[in-house]
């Protein structure tokens, strides 16, 4: 794994090395039935400006992966930092996509994007020309007085992308979501989001089934086993960029690195579904 170490802080003043650390984290949840472990003995370091994508089979532990980083639930064991801080409660500069966005129905698209601004304590004003450069740069110049039901799927998940890019973060958390819209869609927001990061130098933590988007975006894939999800192996993905998403799954290279990615997933999505079988029997 990288941990781009460099011997100076960063412009904000952050100590070096790794943005995202996870050192042996585990997540254990209590419930009626005992004890389940989510999560178990994860070691993973994201560096500045890496795009780190998870796949993992259905229910291994992705989510609960992205929640330790993003605070939203404690490690039962280990460590996990970002910024060199253990992580206690929502860690400054982290930003968030999910398969559900956040837009507000009832409010326009640039009141939208400007709501996370406001929230951090810009003036109405800053707030507002902020979000207007946004909605511009993820291509919605012209909507900003829209509502959200008078979009389609596509152009929701540009605000909700122009949301969190508002805020700058220097961490990007993603869990799947591109995954509710259509194939064509998808394509376009994938390369939309490989543009916006770019040069960003944010750190992307980016959770998702399909191993081709998971490919076509990141510089390193996380193959992640079946539940309790620990770590089974890392590929780097040997593509050049910028990347047009539609067209580098059609090259060689793509095909060769899907195959030996895909040869570590299965035997996972395998154990997966006959267990599937076992409580379904
Ligand atoms: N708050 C919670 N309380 C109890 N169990 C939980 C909680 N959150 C997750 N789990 C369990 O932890 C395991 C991992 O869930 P998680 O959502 O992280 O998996 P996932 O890989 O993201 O799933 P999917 O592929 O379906 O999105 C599951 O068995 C789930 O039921």
């Amino acid at each position: 794994m990288s941990t781009s170490a460099s011997p100076k802080p960063d412009s904000a003043g952050r100590p070096a090395g790794p943005v995202i650390e996870l050192d042996g984290a585990t997540k254990r949840f209590r419930s009626a039935g005992g004890v389940h472990t989510a999560v178990r003995d994860l070691h993973m370091a994201v560096g500045p400006g890496e795009f780190v994508a998870v796949v993992g089979p259905t229910g291994c532990g992705k989510s609960t992966t992205l929640s330790l980083v993003s605070g939203l639930e404690p490690a039962s064991a280990g460590r996990v930092l970002v910024h060199g801080r253990p992580v206690e409660g929502i860690p400054d500069g982290v930003g968030y996509m999910f398969q559900n966005d956040a837009v507000l129905p009832w409010r326009s698209v640039l009141d939208n994007v400007a709501a996370g601004p406001r929230y951090r304590g810009a003036g109405k004003r800053e707030a507002r020309d902020r979000a207007r450069d946004w909605v511009a740069r993820v291509g919605l110049a012209g909507f900003e007085g829209y509502y959200p039901h008078q979009l389609s799927g596509g152009m929701r998940k540009r605000v909700a992308l122009a949301q969190t890019l508002v805020n700058e973060p220097s961490v990007l958390l993603m869990d799947e979501p591109f995954s509710a819209l259509d194939v064509q869609t998808r394509g376009l927001m994938q390369d939309e989001l490989l543009r916006l990061w770019s040069g960003s130098g944010a750190a992307v933590v980016f959770v998702t089934h399909d191993l081709e988007e998971a490919l076509v975006l990141s510089d390193r894939v996380v193959v992640m086993t079946a539940g309790p999800a620990t770590i089974k192996g890392v590929f780097e993905v040997p593509l050049e960029r910028p990347r047009d998403a539609e067209e580098v799954r059609l090259t060689g290279a793509f095909l060769d690195i899907y195959r030996e990615v895909w040869e570590s997933l299965r035997e996972e999505v395998q154990i997966t579904r006959e267990r599937g079988a076992g409580h379904a029997a």
